[in-house]
């Protein structure tokens, strides 16, 4: 069986960065930019003042000294004057400054009187003006490789950049398989259960910037299975879950590959996830996920997760962190085990206990676990206060 690692390589390969598309800035949070944007102007584009005052000459920045208010700058509204010695300017948060080498001295640290102010005894050293450029200059380029964030919109609109180039959301093809599935919301027959998978599925990928076509459900026989996999065509990627394993109905990978799979691979030494495959589909790269909704969740976090990341130009992403066992634990078999576990505060690092029961139908603990241990194929029994690594689930 593939070892985890090299069945993610394996994934990877099925897929490549998507085209770019432009898009307005009121479309591109949490898009990925293809390409660099630049500034198309210095910010500020002036030295402005910080604070509502009074602009005067350096040389006039004396304690107690007495100077005459000559004119007014706001914020769009510079004064066109030149002030000379002894003259001071009123000026406002947000204006241009009216000279190279001046101060702003705070409107509640002088008194006025008339057209006159006089300076306290005690002068701040703090000039209270933002130099021309000194958020970012003219020509500057900006292109982050993580998703763009509310901040970075706010960047782009003072670089006075109104559209990005970003790479195109993924569309994901979702196929629930299974004559025991019913949506919820249905009423299920005394056999049948309530399909879950599509609904994990489809928010871990629309969490990922994803565009979700959630597919009906694919009865286990192969007109059915052929006819979703029909209405999948346009996907980038076509996700699967159930019908993976050897059972006689377990179809899946026969009807894809009637329809052209090309298998990169089926079963990985994972628990739980044995039974995952994954290939290219004509257009679209197909990873078809177990049944069980564990084994679904744990296969969608380590591998629709990283292609979900490579098909939006994301680089790879480091998750495994470290924690401290908070029971003993036994030993593993063939396959890497990812655990459900909770974490508990712990310096310097969290503490890990793994729930009793792994079984890979459990939605309940699924629900309540905050990562999952990782404990490798053929590891032997662990002891409380060892350190081991763990995957955070968000
Ligand atoms: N003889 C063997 N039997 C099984 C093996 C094996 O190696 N030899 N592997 C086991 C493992 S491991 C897994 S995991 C499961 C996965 O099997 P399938 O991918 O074929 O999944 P199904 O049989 O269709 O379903 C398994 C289980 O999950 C429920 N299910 C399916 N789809 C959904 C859904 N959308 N929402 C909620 N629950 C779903 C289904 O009802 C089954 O109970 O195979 C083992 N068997
Ligand atoms: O490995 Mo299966 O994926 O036990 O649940």
């Amino acid at each position: 069986m593939l070892p985890v690692e090299e069945a993610l390589e394996k994934v990877l390969a099925l897929v490549e960065p998507l085209g770019t598309e432009r898009v307005s800035l009121r479309h591109a949070l949490g898009r990925v930019m293809a390409e660099p944007a630049t500034a198309q102007l210095t910010q500020p584009p002036f030295s402005g003042s910080a604070m509502d005052g009074y602009w005067i000459d350096v040389a006039d920045h004396l304690p107690g000294a007495t100077l005459t208010v000559e004119g007014e700058a706001a914020a769009g509204r510079a004064y066109d004057g030149t002030p000379t010695p002894g003259q001071a300017v009123r000026i406002f948060t947000g204006a241009p400054v009216p000279g190279p080498n001046g101060v702003v001295v705070l409107q509640e640290n002088v008194t006025r009187e008339g057209d006159t102010i006089t300076l306290p005894q005690e002068l701040e050293t703090h000039n209270n003006i933002r130099p021309k450029g000194q958020d970012f200059a003219q020509g500057e380029s900006f292109c982050p490789d993580r998703p763009l964030t509310a901040r970075d919109l706010g960047l782009l609109a003072a670089m006075n950049v109104a559209a990005v180039a970003v790479r195109r959301r993924p569309i994901v093809a979702i196929i629930a398989t299974g004559d025991e599935l019913v949506m919820p919301g249905e009423e299920p027959g005394p056999d049948q259960i309530i399909c879950s998978n599509s609904f994990i599925v489809a928010a871990l990928a629309e969490r990922m910037g994803a565009e979700v076509r959630m597919l009906p459900i694919a009865r286990d026989d192969r007109d059915s299975l052929r006819t979703v996999f029909d209405l999948a065509k346009g996907a980038d990627l076509v996700v699967t879950s159930g019908g993976a394993s050897v059972g006689a109905h377990d179809l899946v990978g026969e009807v894809a590959g009637e329809l052209g799979l090309d298998r990169s691979f089926w079963k990985i030494a994972m628990r739980p996830g044995k039974p995952l495959m994954a290939g290219r589909m004509g257009d679209a790269a197909m990873l078809g996920l177990p049944g069980n909704p564990v084994s679904a969740t744990v296969c969608a976090e380590l591998f629709l997760r990283p292609m979900l990341r490579k098909l939006s130009g994301l680089p790879p992403e480091s998750r495994v962190q470290q924690a401290i066992l908070a029971t003993d634990t036994g030993p593993t078999g063939p396959r890497t085990h990812y655990m459900r576990a909770t974490l508990a505060p712990g310096d310097p690092l969290p503490r890990v206990t793994p729930f009793d029961n792994q079984d890979s139908a459990m939605l309940s603990i699924l629900s309540q676990a905050d990562c999952l241990l990782i404990r490798p194929l053929g590891d032997g029994p662990r002891k409380a206060g060892e350190t081991v690594e763990i995957l955070p689930l968000d």
